[in-house]
């Protein structure tokens, strides 16, 4: 194993050692505290551009399940076709590996896929230095090649675009109740999954396409990398479906802020995000609390929602805006992500709820 130093911005370094594709990397560093799910959060499409810290110690014990899809295109396993995050930071990497559905271990996959992981981090000091300063932009250097040290920029750059489906896709086709159109900023597979079990068409189209001229019954705006304020074309085409008071919209993470934003709010960034299994949001007016999966590292400012809009999830921990609803139209988005995958399924009713608006 070759040894490598990740050098943050504020220049604090930590050494490990390579497990993964041996390629020297940049990007935002950001930490996840959930203990579980590294298959699907590195194939999480809004982790692109992302160096992914792994708090919980011990990763790649129960290796990585088959790269299977389903006769609909659907990885049967994964939330996309590939790798997304830019790299994995994990303290203690087990080569060896034991589950009923595991294929090859994580630093296999890593590999073959090219991207970098490294191991022997104190991952919890690396956190406790992103919380302090907030998330930072960081390098992983090969130690023995101190000359080649890469370069990226995460803030302004258009990531969404990067990773949306480049031409319309459809699933389901003639054989749902109801059309819905799916704005893909990104989207996982587990969301195109929990409609497709409520019997729904989907057409699924790219981020900046012009869905308005087409027949469907309801919108869906999907999760999605990097920053929303790079997304302007997508808020201009959901403005526009606005005009029709009684189409229903539902939003998730990247969908909630494009749609906050296409009815007028403001986006900034959060300290250091929220990327876990075990965010604790209220369902506002209610005393009713979910534990929800969440990536995201921007947010809705709760005080820019318009007169007509109002917080629909706020954060137990920061305060934060984790959903919004309109006050007379069938609107609505969640910050968090109810489909899971990984994570806890509690908030999956949501999809019943859009479904039922159809
Ligand atoms: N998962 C998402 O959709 C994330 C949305 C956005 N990229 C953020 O970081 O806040």
């Amino acid at each position: 194993m070759r040894n490598v130093t990740l050098i943050l911005d504020d220049g604090s370094r930590f050494h490990g050692k390579s497990f993964g594709y041996e390629k020297p990397v940049a990007g935002e560093v950001v930490f996840n505290t959930a203990m579980t799910g590294y298959p699907e959060s590195l194939t999480d499409p809004s982790y692109a551009g992302q160096l992914m810290t792994l708090t919980y110690p011990l990763v790649g014990n129960y290796g990585v399940p088959p790269f299977t899809f389903e006769a609909n295109g659907l990885p049967t396993f994964m939330e996309s076709e590939k790798i997304h995050a830019e790299a994995i930071i994990v303290s203690d990497y087990s080569e060896k590996y034991s589950h009923w559905n595991a294929v090859e271990s994580l630093g296999d996959w890593l590999k073959r896929e090219q991207i970098p992981g490294i191991t022997g981090i104190d991952t919890r000091e690396l956190t406790k230095v992103l919380r302090e300063h907030g998330v930072m932009m960081g390098k992983i250097v090969f130690d023995d090649e101190p000359n080649n040290i890469p370069e990226a920029t995460y803030a302004g750059v258009n990531y969404v675009d990067k990773v949306s489906c480049k031409e319309v896709i459809r699933y389901n086709e003639g054989e749902g109740k109801k059309k819905v159109v799916l704005v893909d900023c990104g989207v996982k597979s587990n969301i195109i999954r929990c409609l497709l079990k409520r019997d729904v068409e989907i057409i699924r189209v790219p981020w900046n396409y012009d869905f308005n001229s087409l027949q469907f019954d309801g919108l869906f705006i999907s999760n999605g990398p990097g920053d929303p304020d790079t997304c302007d074309a997508a808020v201009q085409n959901i403005r526009k479906a606005m005009q029709n008071e009684k189409l229903p919209i539902f939003g998730i993470c990247m969908g909630n802020q494009l749609l906050s934003k296409a009815g007028g709010a403001k986006i900034y960034k959060l300290k250091y995000g929220h990327r876990s299994h075990n965010q604790p949001v209220r369902m506002v007016g209610t005393d009713k609390c979910f534990i929800t999966s969440q990536n995201h590292g921007y947010a809705v400012d709760n005080n820019t929602l318009g007169a007509d809009w109002e917080p629909l999830f706020i954060n137990m921990n920061d305060g934060s805006n984790e959903g919004i609803r309109h006050k007379k139209n069938p609107w609505f988005s969640a910050q968090f992500h109810p489909e899971a995958s990984s994570g806890p399924t509690d908030t999956e009713f949501l999809f019943d709820e859009f479904v039922k608006l159809l």
